[in-house]
């Protein structure tokens, strides 16, 4: 072992890297010259992991600190917020994230916590929203508001109260948005309301499982509307978005008491979210975030969900997946209308592993993270007294840490929103967090793909025809690599590394053009597109409008889809598919709050 491991500060992927020269390399070799079956194979990386990391002062080199609620931190954060508000400075969405984060930290009931509730009261009354101010200023009191400030807090209820009152109270932005419905383009599978009946689900050698259509498909058809196994939300927006259903409610935002991490829109979120999975993460959930970002975070909650799917009985659920005849799930045959929690439990663990296509470097990367997981839940998570001292649920626990870790490294996508972003008057998609869905997971990766993917508020996500499909044509879904982001030789190396397979897609094979492709002033030969680009910022601040234009490039783009890759083909579907998100998904109004120096 190298000496020089103890001093060094590391993340999981550092401290991987140098135990894997260290030590690992040979005894895995060693393994792998022994020419076993996959799964004994497994079975030697975990033992070997294990007896690493046991001899390993694993802790001390990531610097691990249990997470707990820190006066001193919650003093200083807000100390930050108020800087921000300071007259001049006035940066409140900014401050609002500070006194959240102050608000996480301070302990439950103390005045460091009321005075952060009161101070987030402040900036609600600066922003104009009094119901939001008024909630504060209830919270800051169930705090333990100091008396001695309590007259400061009376009149600041009174002012919002009064304005509260005037007829002409201009109801401020970062209001709930009234959002259009959205529905499958063609009647459901019997089994599946999520799925239109055109699709059916296909196997062969080249793609595996894939999906395709049994009748043309065109642009602007919705084909599934899936929801989510699993569900994380992004580390930059936690004091934003509430953890569990995500919505932006960043000035009423309520913490966990476990931990400094998730916060809540409500005590029936944070209930519902301790209840299903948090209670299994609340202990590790800061420290696994910063040690190995989100990967290792949303497979700890995928067998959380897993295990209270069996109310929490271990055993039962190993008996469950024992009898699970892998390749006799399908996810189109299976009866969804009636599906139990334990049905989508057997839904996720058939999902794509890709083991048998990992390097040795890759698999023994997942068995050691999934490893140090392993250890952290046992020792500060709930699952420590689920498990005790049962060998036989400690080693199903590791096993499903492995397996759910591979799952999750294929099978998860964004969830996006649509956000103002400056400096361009202009409305993008941004990734708030990231989902696992059964469902559209059995979607193949194309670099030219002809449908696309829209999260909607609610969290699920529908799937968009954006070029037309000819009946027995497959549906391509593209992994956030595509020909217009990304040149040739990086999508192939990323979706080798990441996915486990050589691109073939027709914009690999006839190299489509690449992310420099589509320029400023470029002329077209449309009006459409002219006309939308000359009004772009009035048609994304109106959703009427937007729906308008979304019409007209939808009919603009059946029109010229067959030209693709043509570059107002290009311009035209990209146009469209963020008109349809305008429409339909969910716009996060605080960054426009901030870019318009936050008024
Ligand atoms: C989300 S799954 C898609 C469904 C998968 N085919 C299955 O059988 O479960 C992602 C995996 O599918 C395979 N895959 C996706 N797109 C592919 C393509 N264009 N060619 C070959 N394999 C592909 C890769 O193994 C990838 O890791």
């Amino acid at each position: 072992m190298n000496p020089s491991l103890n001093v060094v500060r590391h993340n999981v992927d550092s401290l991987f890297d140098s135990l894997w020269e260290a030590a690992l390399k040979t005894r895995v070799a060693q393994a792998f010259r022994s020419n076993l079956h996959w799964e004994d194979l497994m079975k030697v990386l975990k033992h070997e992991t294990g007896m690493l990391i046991r001899t390993v002062p694993y802790r001390e080199m990531l610097q691990l600190r249990d997470d707990r609620k820190d006066p001193v931190k919650a003093s200083w954060m807000r100390n930050k917020g108020n800087e921000m508000v300071r007259r001049g400075v006035e940066h409140f969405i900014e401050a609002i994230h500070k006194y959240n984060e102050s608000i996480t930290y301070s302990e439950q009931g103390s005045e460091e916590r009321a005075l952060a509730y009161a101070n987030r009261s402040i900036v609600c009354l600066q922003l104009r929203r009094y119901e939001d101010c008024l909630t504060n200023i209830r919270l800051a009191r169930e705090s333990n508001y100091p008396e001695r400030m309590a007259e400061k807090l009376a009149k600041r209820e009174l002012k919002a109260r009064q304005m509260l009152q005037q007829p002409n109270n201009v109801a401020a932005e970062l209001t709930e948005q009234e959002q259009e419905q959205l529905v499958l383009s063609y009647p459901a599978h019997e089994n599946m309301a999520q799925v239109a009946n055109c699709l059916e689900l296909q196997r062969n050698a080249k793609y595996g499982r894939h999906v395709v259509t049994n009748r043309p498909l065109t642009v602007g058809d919705v084909v599934m509307i899936d929801a989510p196994f699993v569900k994380l939300l992004g580390d930059g927006f936690r004091y934003v978005l509430c953890a569990y259903c995500n919505r932006e409610t960043p000035c009423t935002l309520i913490p966990c008491e476990g931990c400094s991490l998730a916060m809540y829109c409500s005590e029936e979120c944070l209930s519902k979210a301790h209840q299903q999975y948090h209670r299994y993460e609340c202990g590790i959930i800061r420290e696994l975030w910063r040690i190995s970002g989100s990967g290792p975070v949303i497979t700890l909650r995928t067998v959380a969900l897993t295990i209270a799917a069996f109310d929490y009985d271990l055993l039962a659920l190993g008996e469950h997946l024992a009898s699970l005849d892998e390749s006799s799930v399908n996810l189109f045959a299976m009866d969804w209308k009636s599906a139990t929690p334990k049905d989508n439990v057997s839904a996720v663990h058939v999902l794509s592993t890709n083991q048998q296509h990992r390097r040795r470097k890759d698999q023994a990367y997942h068995v050691f993270v999934a490893t140090l997981l392993h250890d952290l839940a046992l020792q500060r998570t709930e699952l420590g007294s689920i498990c005790g001292t049962n060998l036989e649920k400690r080693r199903l626990l590791l096993d499903l840490f492995v397996r759910y870790m591979q799952i999750m490294q294929c099978n998860t996508q964004e969830l996006a929103s649509l956000a103002y972003n400056m400096p361009l008057p202009w409305y993008n998609s941004v990734g708030y967090g990231t989902g696992c869905y059964p469902l559209i997971s059995m979607l193949n990766h194309s670099c030219a793909p002809n449908v696309t993917r829209i999260t909607l508020p609610d969290g699920r996500c529908a799937i968009v025809v954006v070029r037309p499909i000819a009946a027995g044509g497959q549906l391509f879904d593209f992994y956030e690599i595509h020909h217009l982001h990304q040149d040739r030789e990086e999508r192939q190396t990323s979706l080798q590394s990441m996915y486990h397979f050589r691109c073939d897609c027709e914009a690999c094979l006839n190299d489509y053009p690449g992310p420099e492709y589509l320029q400023e002033g470029d002329i077209f030969v449309s009006n459409i597109l002219t006309e939308y680009f000359m009004h772009q910022e009035s048609i994304f601040r109106d959703p009427k409008k937007a729906k308008q234009m979304m019409a007209k490039l939808q009919a603009l783009l059946k029109r010229i889809a067959g030209k693709y890759p043509d570059f107002e083909a290009c311009e035209c579907q990209q146009e469209f598919v963020r008109c349809f998100q305008r429409v339909y998904s969910y716009t996060l109004t605080t960054t426009k709050y901030k870019m318009d120096g936050n008024r």
